[in-house]
This record gives C-alpha cells, sequence and structure tokens, in this order.
C-alpha cells in the first residue's frame, strides 16, 4: 500500500477508534434512576452528567455549578450522582483528618496511566505512608533551609521583569511567575533548576507543564479512550485527543532521567549534592520504604502541582492590586517602612509579620483561588446526613472554593478585592471555616507552606521594585484577558497579564 494509503486507512481507523472510545467514555452518562433525585437541582442532572461535562470541557464547571447554588440554594445536585455543598457545616465533615470521605475515582483519570501519588492515591494507607515520607521538607521550618533557593529565583524572577519593562515599556508577569514558580519547583525537585529564568523561554518541558491542565479535563472527560491511546501510543488526527497522552510520555521522561541523575550523585555520596525535597526519601529508598518509581511519580506530582498554582495566584495578586491604587499605596508603604529600601538582608520570616501584605496574600487566595472547583469526595458505605439530606453511600459530594468563597453571609461585598476584611479583629470564625483555596483535612496542599513563602518574597520584592505598576493597556490587554478559565486549575483566558513599571 502507498504511503496515502497508509495514512488513509490509519485516519480511517483512528476515527473509528475515537468514536468508539467516545461512546464508552460517555455510557454511563445516562440514567434513569438517580440516587439524588430528592435533592434540589436543574431536571436534567437527575438523568445525565453530560451539561456538566461540557462545562468542565469549557473551562466553566466552577461558575456553572455557583450559578446553580444562586438558583437552588447551598445543596445542589449537579449530575445523576454528584451533589456541590455550599455549607459550612458540611465541608468540614467532608474534607476532615479523618479521611472518612476519601477522593474519588476522579484522581485517577487525572492521573492517566501514570503511577500512583501523595495527590492521586485514593488508597488511605498508601496515602498515609506518602504524607509521613513527603511532609517534613515541606513543613514550615524545614523550608528556612531551602529559603535561599527560593530568594535566588525569586530576585532572579523581579529583575528579569524589570529588565523587561524597561525594554518593552510592558511585562507579562503571568509568563515569568510561571518561569519562577517552575524553576523553584524543579530545582527543589531534582536538585538542578530548568534555567527558564535564565533563558528568558520556555524550555520544551516547561511548554508540556503549560499543557497539563487542559490535558487533565481531557484525559478526565474521555479516559478509556486517552487509556487506549496511552497504551498503545497511537497517535489519532484529533490534536486534542493526542494532547493527554504526549504530555504524560514526556513528563514522566523528564522526571526519570532528572531523578537517575540526582540518585546517583546520592549513591556517590557527592559532597557538593544539593539537598532537594526528595534527598532523605531517595535514602528511605535503601530501607526499601519508597520505590524509584514512587519517587518518580511523586517529583511529577510537585511539578505540577507547584508551577501553575503558585503562579497563577502570583499574577491575579500583582493585577488585583495593580488595580486598585489605595491597597497598592498601602501594601508599598508597609513594605517600604517594615523593609528600608538599603536593606536587602531580610527574610521571609521578617514578611509573616506584615499584616496587609498577608491580608493582600488571602484576599488573593479567597477570590482567585488556583484550584477552585469542586474537590470530589466519597460517601463513605454508611451513607451521610449533610446540610438536611441524606446521601447515599458511594454517590460523590464535592464543595468548591468558587462558591465557598463568595458566601456573602460570610464575606459581605464577596466580588470586592479588599484585604481589610482580612486584618486582625475582622477575621470571623466562619471565614476561616469557609477558607479552603489549598482543600482541606488530611488531603489538605502539602506544599501550601512553599507557596505562601513564594507569594510573600515575591510580591514584596515586585512592589518594592515597582511600586507605581500599573495594568497596561499595551497590545490591546483588557480586564477580558483576566477572565478565569478553570480546566480545575484556573488561569487567566488571555494567558497573559501585561504591567509596566508606572
Ligand atoms: C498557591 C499555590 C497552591 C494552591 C492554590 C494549591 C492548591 C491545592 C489544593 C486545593 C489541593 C487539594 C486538592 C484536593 O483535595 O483535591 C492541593 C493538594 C496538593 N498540592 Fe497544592 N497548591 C498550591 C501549591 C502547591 C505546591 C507549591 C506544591 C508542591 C509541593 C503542591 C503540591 C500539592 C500536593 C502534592 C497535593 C496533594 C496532597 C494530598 O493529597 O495529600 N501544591 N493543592
Amino acid at each position: 500500500m502507498d504511503t496515502m494509503g497508509d495514512m488513509g486507512l490509519f485516519y480511517i481507523v483512528g476515527a473509528a477508534v475515537a468514536l468508539l472510545s467516545l461512546a464508552m467514555s460517555f455510557s454511563g452518562s445516562f440514567t434513569l434512576r438517580s440516587k439524588l433525585s430528592h435533592l434540589p437541582g436543574p431536571w436534567y442532572s437527575k438523568y445525565t452528567d453530560l451539561v456538566l461535562l461540557y462545562q468542565w470541557l469549557r473551562g466553566n464547571r466552577s461558575v456553572y455549578v455557583h450559578n446553580l447554588h444562586a438558583r437552588y440554594g447551598p445543596v445542589v445536585r449537579i449530575s445523576p450522582r454528584e451533589a456541590d455543598l455550599c455549607d459550612i457545616d458540611a465541608k468540614r465533615i467532608i474534607y476532615s483528618t479523618k479521611e472518612t470521605f476519601v477522593k474519588s475515582s476522579f484522581y485517577e483519570l487525572l492521573a492517566g496511566n501514570s503511577g500512583e501519588s501523595v495527590f492521586t492515591t485514593r488508597d488511605i494507607d498508601i496515602h498515609r505512608k506518602y504524607r509521613r515520607m513527603l511532609s517534613q521538607p515541606l513543613s514550615e521550618s524545614s523550608l528556612k533551609t531551602v529559603e535561599p533557593i527560593v530568594r535566588s529565583r525569586v530576585d532572579l524572577a523581579i529583575k528579569r521583569m524589570g529588565e523587561v519593562m524597561q525594554t518593552q515599556g510592558a511585562v507579562d508577569v503571568f509568563k515569568w511567575a510561571f518561569f519562577m514558580a517552575t524553576d523553584v519547583i524543579g530545582e527543589l525537585t531534582f536538585g538542578e533548576s530548568f534555567k527558564t529564568l535564565e533563558k528568558g523561554e520556555a524550555t520544551e518541558y516547561v511548554l508540556t507543564l503549560q499543557k497539563i491542565g487542559k490535558a487533565g479535563a481531557i484525559r478526565s472527560a474521555f479516559p478509556r479512550l486517552v487509556k487506549f491511546l496511552l497504551r498503545f501510543r497511537i497517535p489519532t488526527p484529533i490534536d486534542a485527543l493526542n494532547l493527554p497522552v504526549a504530555v504524560t510520555i514526556d513528563l514522566k521522561k523528564y522526571a526519570v532521567e532528572s531523578l537517575q541523575r540526582y540518585y546517583r550523585l546520592v549513591k556517590a555520596d557527592d559532597v557538593s549534592l544539593q539537598q532537594t525535597l526528595f534527598t532523605k526519601v531517595f535514602k528511605a529508598e535503601e530501607e526499601e520504604r519508597l520505590t524509584f518509581d514512587e519517587i518518580v511519580d511523586n517529583a511529577r506530582t510537585y511539578l505540577i502541582a507547584g508551577s501553575d498554582t503558585t503562579a497563577v495566584s502570583l499574577t491575579y495578586l500583582i493585577w488585583s492590586v495593580c488595580s486598585h491604587k489605595q491597597v497598592q499605596e498601602r501594601l508599598v508603604e508597609e513594605v517600604r517602612t517594615a523593609l528600608p529600601a538599603d536593606d536587602d538582608d531580610f527574610a521571609d520570616h521578617d514578611l509573616t509579620q506584615l499584616p496587609y501584605l498577608n491580608a493582600v496574600i488571602e484576599e488573593t487566595l479567597r477570590l482567585y483561588s488556583a484550584a477552585p472547583s469542586g474537590l470530589p469526595r466519597v460517601v463513605p458505605a454508611e451513607g451521610a446526613d449533610l446540610s438536611g439530606y441524606y446521601f447515599p453511600p458511594g454517590v460523590i459530594v464535592t464543595s468548591q472554593a468558587y462558591s465557598m468563597h463568595r458566601a456573602p453571609e460570610t464575606f459581605p461585598d464577596p466580588y470586592v478585592f479588599n484585604p481589610d476584611r482580612w486584618l486582625d479583629g475582622n477575621v470571623t470564625k466562619n471565614m476561616r471555616d469557609s477558607f479552603m483555596p489549598f482543600g482541606g483535612g488530611s488531603r489538605v496542599c502539602i506544599g501550601l507552606h512553599l507557596a505562601r513563602m513564594e507569594l510573600r518574597l515575591a510580591s514584596t520584592l515586585f512592589f518594592r521594585n515597582f511600586p507605581h505598576a500599573k495594568v497596561s493597556s499595551k497590545q490591546n490587554m483588557s480586564s477580558a484577558d483576566m477572565v478565569p478559565t478553570i480546566f480545575f486549575i484556573l488561569f487567566p483566558q488571555g494567558k497573559r497579564c501585561l504591567i509596566e513599571a508606572s
């Protein structure tokens, strides 16, 4: 057969596989008997999850669910076997440290064919083992030892942003925040930086990282199809379907190569060895507590969970502050008073003492939580009473930061960016109990202290260096660019945020 003939056959087979798998992916999307038919919600959610799936693929699920709450109240059925609860007591029960409500199979879909990690595993014992081994290097006190690495990456990011502002008039802070967060977590994980800040452009690996959000959304919508394609490494004529396959393969390859390099240094007892978040875990491997594959899968998770999230948060922080002049003046004044211009010798700990800076960070995490969607959990075997309704075993319940953080009875004027609400004396118990930018309970974000450290250092240094920064209108940059799109991780629709020095 000639090449064209081969290609023709190839595409026909590809299309057939795609259609078949689409059908398989959707099977189970229709039901005649929803176990949640007694809950409020749109009529179609009793029978199908297709509308939810459609909103998910548009990057609009959180807003869609939020609008359903506005219409149906704090408990809403969003699919035949899934409900979202915007209720403080329910949230506390669902995301408790007891882990009675385990993660749903959604997390396995996000992981695809990769092995389990501290993020994706649904097994309570495996999770506890990973958490025991991985938490300590990311604790507040242990992070002090890696603070110089974080600080050097943040310093370089701010320097590069300044250079670009000077030469081009405006800088894309989203791009540089992503480079910064990726270089930080890359260096802390693999012992060497990706050097994207130095190069000023994304390496191939970093480009792959940027595609993860979309790849995860596609994979979780068409799990069987993606699994099939990944297993047999079959390219299809549909680019969107090739994306999660390529992303999974590339990320794994890079993580394996980098960790093998680092492992060789650990084995050789190299004195110049830089401590990473995995140094102790590597040593533990010798006691057969974590296999090399387990380390690779957890390292990959760090890269995925620790780059976009922090970058998006920093971007929205800078944009929000620059869009509110009074907030900017107060922040700049606080930083100027606490850290005189000729004093560079401050530590992250000093920044934890700045009330307004920390209020700005909380307010950013409230309105622009980087992972604002529902975090799905399974109702345990005994069923559950939540918010006045009975939930049978096996159904999925979620709470989403997007709605919890916009409940007007807890956060008055919820759509207003107002850091004052987080100052001493203004914070209520309900605010604390509703707040979930890092999830909650036993599955709370393992990297939250690192993320907060990066946010404190980067925002302080940004507004110290560019006190009069403002949102640019160059290249038609507008607030439309900053409308959130949410594929599990939130990012600005325009995928850019242009800022000028003054
Ligand atoms: C502002 C930045 C960040 C935000 C908003 C964020 C948000 C979250 C959220 C909401 C969860 C809970 C997910 C769920 O229950 O389904 C989570 C878990 C997790 N995050 Fe983060 N994260 C951030 C930064 C980081 C960083 C820097 C790391 C790097 C180590 C990281 C690693 C993880 C891991 C491994 C988990 C899973 C923990 C577990 O299940 O035990 N995150 N994160």
